[in-house]
């Protein structure tokens, strides 16, 4: 397992609070109490178990440093984050597996519950459960006409479980959400916009940080008592779903993901992202 670290530092010209672990970075800017979190596990910011354990850790400290919001982007050039970290479910260990699985649920349900409101600024690719860690945030903001956004699951022969499904149905409705997820179509900035599945797009990343504050914002008159109600109420039948069938959707995802058939798919998958040149991969699966 990596060597990890965290570090506190306070910087007296920028009045900045620095979190820094080794593949997150956290600046708190002291006089909006606005978190940056910056990704960054190069090269492609995937998600496997000692990234999602540090996700949990840095929302945990953040929530105790009662940050009034949090702006999530990626500190890579041109990806935000690559998706689960193929790697976690191609020939998987059984037991590694279930405590990623586990990890995974966790990451999701601390960053969808979150005392605070939180914006991704998608500066970069944002396939599959890179898109669905975009989708877990209050607001996105996309950046640039380059990047491709969406569901690709059925691409890689898998399917997304129902707690993940109702996430995207809530943001962007049940038949958007079923043609997106079914035909595994990746969306261009502008297509994102039009679909819902971003609120803003901008030309740079710097507008966007913007952007994001500037919704963060709107929250310096709400009581965060109230916002943190009102998202509980809203969000509550997909949180109590998946707290009700965790240890049901681990078991069958370790299940289903060691079966032969989606072996294969993932083979030909990984295969596929080796010998396919940089990003011809992302405009195939249009
Ligand atoms: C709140 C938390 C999230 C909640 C999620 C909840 C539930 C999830 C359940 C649903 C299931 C989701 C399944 C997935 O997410 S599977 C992952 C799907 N991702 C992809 O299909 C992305 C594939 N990658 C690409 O298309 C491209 O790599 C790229 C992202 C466009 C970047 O292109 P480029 O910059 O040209 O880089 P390379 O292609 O050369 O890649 C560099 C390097 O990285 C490896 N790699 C890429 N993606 C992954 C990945 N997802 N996992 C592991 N490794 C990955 C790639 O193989 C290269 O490796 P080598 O240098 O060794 O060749």
């Amino acid at each position: 397992m990596l060597r990890r670290y965290i570090s506190y530092t306070t910087n007296k010209f920028t009045n900045c609070r620095h979190v820094s672990q080794s593949m997150l970075q956290s600046t708190v800017d002291e006089k909006s109490g606005i978190a940056t979190v910056t990704m960054n596990k190069p090269p492609v910011n995937s998600l496997n178990l000692e990234f999602l354990e540090e996700i949990i850790t840095l929302l945990n400290k953040l929530q105790k440093d009662k940050v009034r919001g949090m702006i999530l982007t990626s500190g890579l050039q041109k990806v935000f984050c690559a998706g689960l970290d193929i790697k976690e479910l191609y020939k998987p260990n059984p037991d590694r597996l279930t405590k990623f699985w586990t990890t995974l649920q966790d990451t999701w349900l601390s960053l969808y519950t979150t005392s605070f409101p939180t914006v991704s600024v998608i500066n970069g690719h944002s396939p599959a459960g890179g898109c669905m860690l975009a989708m877990s945030c209050d607001y996105r903001v996309m950046v640039g006409q380059n990047y491709r956004i969406g569901f690709n699951e059925a691409k890689l022969g898998i399917f997304a479980p129902k707690w993940f499904q109702n996430t995207i149905i809530a943001v962007i409705g049940q038949r958007k959400a079923e043609v997106s997820l079914t035909t595994g179509k990746m969306y261009t900035t502008d297509e994102a916009l039009q679909i819902g599945l971003v609120d803003e797009t901008c030309a740079d990343a710097d507008s966007a940080l913007k952007k994001g504050t500037h919704f963060l914002n709107n929250f310096q008159n709400i009581s965060p008592w109230a916002y943190k109600m009102t998202k509980d109420i809203n969000r509550q039948s997909t949180i109590q779903w998946l707290i009700d069938n965790k240890q049901k959707d681990v078991d069958f995802t370790v299940e289903y993901m060691q079966s032969p058939g989606v072996q294969k798919n993932l083979e030909l998958y990984l295969q596929s992202l080796k010998s396919l040149p940089p990003l011809k991969l992302i405009s195939e699966i249009n």
